[in-house]
């Protein structure tokens, strides 16, 4: 029996073939700007397209995002479901972020939300201050390997204080194997990356049917995915038993467990929930952290202004700390401008429509996926002037205070009941990282053997979460000071 579809008036957008709809119209990179370009195209900053039968939306303004995502959140809150990244590469009942509205994701939010809350999050600055020291000197040790150091800064704050971890130096091994189900992620995590989002059923093609090499990638990917959630939960199960468990979130959380009754549900969610700080915590502090080195090394005058703000409030016999927050607004605005500059996920994580919807006339069918272009909204050139020019001072009165009127680069976050629930201590990790980077180093282009300085090229690579191209970085000490705080036994002369 076929049903004739009654012909709705959707959002405009690109015609479409039959069948495929739009899906050779998507490029296979940067899908952000030409989304933005579309709704200047069609003057609407909402899109709609099609992809073999899929519905899309996609909202290019913040106010399209904020009255939809925002205010109707309770039915823009779902999730596709992912064939590739969830039954295949194991992430499905795991990662809440890809978790479909309802009970599970509920359960693990609430979990998630009871240790990063923002009167929860202060309890870890200890641990982000004390990483954030150790990173210095290894940044001056290994210039050409930044991002790596950064990403163990990262990687020890949040399984330091999530597992009670020590990372051993070097290649740890819980960080390879959560790097290998993090590189499966990135791959396949784009709502429709694969076509067997689409077409589901390729999920049961064998792996050695030509062309199904999905297959193959999803195997080594899936084994790395489970691994990262089971091993440092059964191993601090096992620690604890013993009474060796260092405190931690996970230890917390166990604690808390009634050992006569059935726990293997409550167990399970403290599994995935702890597994999903690090699978959504590190990697993306680690790109806006290299998008805050590139900016210093674009602008230096922006950086100049930035240490001259901690020199005057800090000085320079000691390191700068949160608790200076409020008297360093040049530092909050350097943070807020570094997220919406560049952004860690430009197209956040998509959204789905439960029901069927209206907005200015238009009619946005039930099951479409919505996809907030946070790209384009922190890039609308009416509310941030020049918006590809990184420019702290958007954020600032003219007398140096913080504006409050400037809404914060929220988007970058994400939206309504799904937006990042790690937001304040991602914040807070980036923040105190920046003003010990600020305090003590000069960040700089990098000089090649010839005496020529290496340009940047200032590009970004592409997919669920985006990071700067690699570029050389020069890091020096900015005095003799600054080198005696990074290395405590150096002598000041
Ligand atoms: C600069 C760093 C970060 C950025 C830019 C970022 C961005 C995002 C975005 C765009 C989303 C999707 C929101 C939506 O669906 O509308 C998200 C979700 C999420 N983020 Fe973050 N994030 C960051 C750091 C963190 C950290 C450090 C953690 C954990 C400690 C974290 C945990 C999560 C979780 C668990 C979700 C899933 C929320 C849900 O679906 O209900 N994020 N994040």
């Amino acid at each position: 029996l076929r049903v004739k579809r009654k012909r709705y008036n959707t959002p405009p957008g690109p015609k479409g073939l039959p069948i495929v709809g739009n899906a050779w119209d998507i490029p296979k990179s940067f899908e952000w700007m030409t989304y933005a370009k579309w709704g200047r195209d069609y003057s609407s900053d909402i899109i709609y397209l099609r992809i073999f039968g899929t519905d899309v939306i996609v909202l290019n303004s913040a106010k399209a995002a904020d009255d939809l995502l925002n205010r109707r959140s309770n039915i823009y809150s779902d999730r596709e479901y992912m064939v590739m990244l969830l039954d295949l590469v194991g992430w499905g009942g795991r990662h809440f972020a890809f978790q479909r509205y309802g009970d599970l994701w509920r359960a693990h939010r609430r979990l998630f939300h009871q240790y990063f809350h923002p009167a929860a999050v202060p309890a870890y600055y200890d641990k982000e201050t004390q990483e954030a020291r150790k990173l210095l000197p290894r940044l001056l040790e290994h210039p050409d390997d930044y991002m790596q150091e950064i990403r163990t800064m990262t990687a020890s704050i949040i399984l330091g204080i999530v597992f009670g971890m020590e990372l051993q130096p070097n290649s740890d091994p819980y960080v390879a194997m959560a790097e290998k189900a993090l590189n499966g992620m990135a791959s396949v995590g784009n709502v429709g990356s694969y076509m067997v989002d689409y077409l589901p059923w390729l999920k049961y093609v064998p792996s050695w049917v030509p062309g199904a090499g999905f297959q193959r990638s999803a195997a080594e990917w899936r084994a790395a995915t489970l691994g990262m959630y089971d091993k440092p939960f059964q191993s601090i199960k096992h620690a604890m038993a013993s009474g060796k468990a260092p405190p931690s979130i996970l230890t917390t959380m166990l604690s808390k467990l009634d050992p006569d009754e059935d726990n293997s549900t409550r167990e399970n969610d403290m599994r995935h929930v702890t597994g999903t700080a690090y699978a959504a915590g590190a990697d993306t502090t680690v790109s806006s952290l290299g998008t805050f080195l590139l900016a210093m090394v674009m602008y230096p005058d922006i950086q100049k202004r930035a240490q001259e703000e901690i020199d005057r409030v800090v000085g320079s016999d000691r390191f700068p700390s949160i608790e200076d927050k409020d008297e360093l607004p040049y530092i909050t605005a350097t943070m807020n401008e570094t997220l919406r500059w560049r952004q860690v996920t430009p197209l956040g994580v998509a959204h789905k429509l439960r029901v069927d919807d209206e907005y200015n006339g238009y009619h946005l069918p039930a099951g479409s996926i919505v996809v907030g272009n946070s790209w384009a909204i922190l890039h609308d050139e009416e509310r941030y002037p020049n918006p590809d020019v990184f420019d702290p001072t958007r954020y600032l009165t003219p007398d140096g205070e913080l504006n409050k009127d400037m809404p914060d680069p929220e988007p970058a976050f994400g939206f309504g009941r799904r937006i990042c629930p790690g937001r304040y201590f991602a914040m807070d990790s980036m923040w105190i990282a920046m003003a010990h980077i600020l305090a003590t180093l000069n960040v700089e282009k990098a000089v090649d053997a010839a005496g020529n300085v290496i340009e940047p090229s200032g590009e970004y690579t592409s997919g669920l979460l985006s990071y700067p191209v690699p570029f050389k970085v020069s890091f020096k000490p900015r005095s003799a000071s600054a080198l005696a705080l990074i290395q405590p036994g150096t002598s000041v002369e």
